[in-house]
């Protein structure tokens, strides 16, 4: 946390508003404040705000966070607006610039997009003294293509700019076993890793303007500790003190003063393959018999033709198809070697027996990730799967296609992977 060169810094919409509505420039300051400390210490920083719809509440005299998406979208238009002038204003007292970043899920789901963020983040942070200020894209972001919370957005924002570190700040001031209104819920101070987290109780959210939620923070670390970056959850008000470069341990190095430090996993998993797990869309799917689900999650093998009994949707080579079980479970998810009616032409067969253009794996070892066998994080979302972290690197798996084996050396190339 201390030594990020890349901090990620996610601040929730209660963190930044009044209870009567609207923005709090005194907090806002606060937290700009620490931010420019950060700064001035050299580390690019990235900050994830929501707010928008929030701060749009008082100006357009809406009582309550508003329920039907289009006032969403209205209150989300006149507050954004606010928050970035804020932002602007409170940061140029720090000599700062700020850049608006606004994403739909759109601009991450689709690779192409995804590169292409990943491209403006690394230039916008090239410059110096200039901190990106990244919301959801609320005012255009329809009820299908919603990330919904910035939580989740933050994480793949961390992975997206190569972030060494993501802080979480909220107006709760860390995780707590339980509801942290309660006497008997503790603090937590220190996630290990998943398994930590079983038996924690999450209570309603204590504000009325956040969306997320404990669930979803929970989720959002999981991503970013799964893709090897610590996360610090801290109350906004403790900003400060969880940006500082010098903050003091107080039981051994991974612990801080303030707020739940969040272990990262030992490797850090290639932006392809993370891609693939937590943001793409897909757009077909094949069915697996019990044989070839096992091939794929225990000994982690390519798919073949043989193993596949169906195929669904009109997916080409190098699309995001999602795995499924004989009963129906998604198992995992993977970069399509052929388009659907070449798969639907060979599914069943053994590869001797195909065109040779078409002996090749239906996804290859290399262009998958497993979902089953892992900690499913609260929220829906995949939870990080230790087995894949394993396997950033290319499998040495060869595929036989006269004995639809695995043998030996590394296969540089995969028909249908997007690189
Ligand atoms: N186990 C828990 N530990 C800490 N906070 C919790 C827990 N369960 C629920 N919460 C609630 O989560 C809330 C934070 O989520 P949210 O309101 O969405 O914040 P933000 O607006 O910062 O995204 C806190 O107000 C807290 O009451
Ligand atoms: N994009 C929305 C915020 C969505 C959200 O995740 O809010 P929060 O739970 O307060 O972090 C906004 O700016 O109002």
């Amino acid at each position: 946390m201390a030594q990020a060169r890349t901090i990620v810094v996610k601040v929730g919409s209660s963190s930044l508003t009044t209870s009567h509505g609207g923005l709090d420039p005194a907090r806002l300051d606060a937290l700009v404040d620490a931010i420019a400390d950060r700064v001035d210490t050299g580390s690019n920083v990235v900050l994830v705000s929501s707010g928008a719809i929030a701060a749009g509440l008082a100006p357009l005299n809406l009582r309550r966070r508003p329920r039907d998406l289009a006032t969403q979208q209205a209150a989300a238009s006149v507050g954004q607006q606010q928050l970035a002038a804020r932002y602007a204003g409170s940061f140029a007292r720090h000599r700062v610039l700020v850049g608006q970043v606004l994403l739909t899920s759109d601009d991450v789901v689709r690779r192409a997009h995804y590169r292409n963020a990943q491209n403006t983040f690394a230039r916008l942070l090239s410059f110096d003294r200039v901190v990106p200020v990244v919301n959801e894209n609320d005012t255009v972001a329809t009820a299908e293509i919603r990330f919904g919370d910035n939580d989740r957005l933050a994480a793949l924002v961390a992975h997206l700019v190569g972030a060494e570190a993501l802080v979480l700040l909220s107006d709760v001031d860390a995780l707590y076993t339980g509801d942290p209104r309660l006497p008997e819920s503790a603090r937590i101070p220190f996630v290990p890793d998943a398994r930590a987290l079983v038996g924690i109780g999450i209570a309603d959210s204590g504000s009325d303007v956040g969306t997320g939620g404990m669930a979803s923070k929970l989720t959002s670390a999981l991503t970013a500790t799964g893709a090897g970056i610590p996360v610090l959850l801290a109350a906004a008000a403790d900003a400060a003190q969880a940006l500082r470069t010098d903050a003091p341990a107080t039981a051994g190095a991974t612990v801080r003063a303030v707020g739940t430090v969040f272990a990262p996993a030992a490797r850090r998993t290639s932006a392809r393959l993370f891609w693939l797990r937590h943001a793409a869309d897909a757009t077909g799917s094949v069915t697996l018999d019990a044989g070839a689900v096992r091939a794929v999650l225990e000994r982690r093998k390519s798919l073949l033709p043989a193993g596949i009994i169906a195929v669904h949707g009109d997916f080409g080579a190098g699309d995001v198809i999602e795995l499924i079980g004989p009963d129906g479970v998604v198992v995992a998810r993977g970069f399509a070697g052929h388009d659907a009616g070449e798969v639907a032409g060979i599914r069943g067969r053994s590869l001797a027996d195909v065109a040779e253009e078409l002996r090749h794996p239906v996804v290859h070892a290399d262009d998958l990730v497993r979902l089953t066998g892992s900690s499913a994080a609260p929220g829906g979302r995949p939870g990080p799967d230790r087995a894949d972290d394993r396997r950033a690197e290319p499998s040495d798996e060869h595929i036989d296609p006269d004995t639809d084996r695995g043998t030996g050396a590394p296969d540089d190339e995969h028909p249908g992977s997007p690189r």
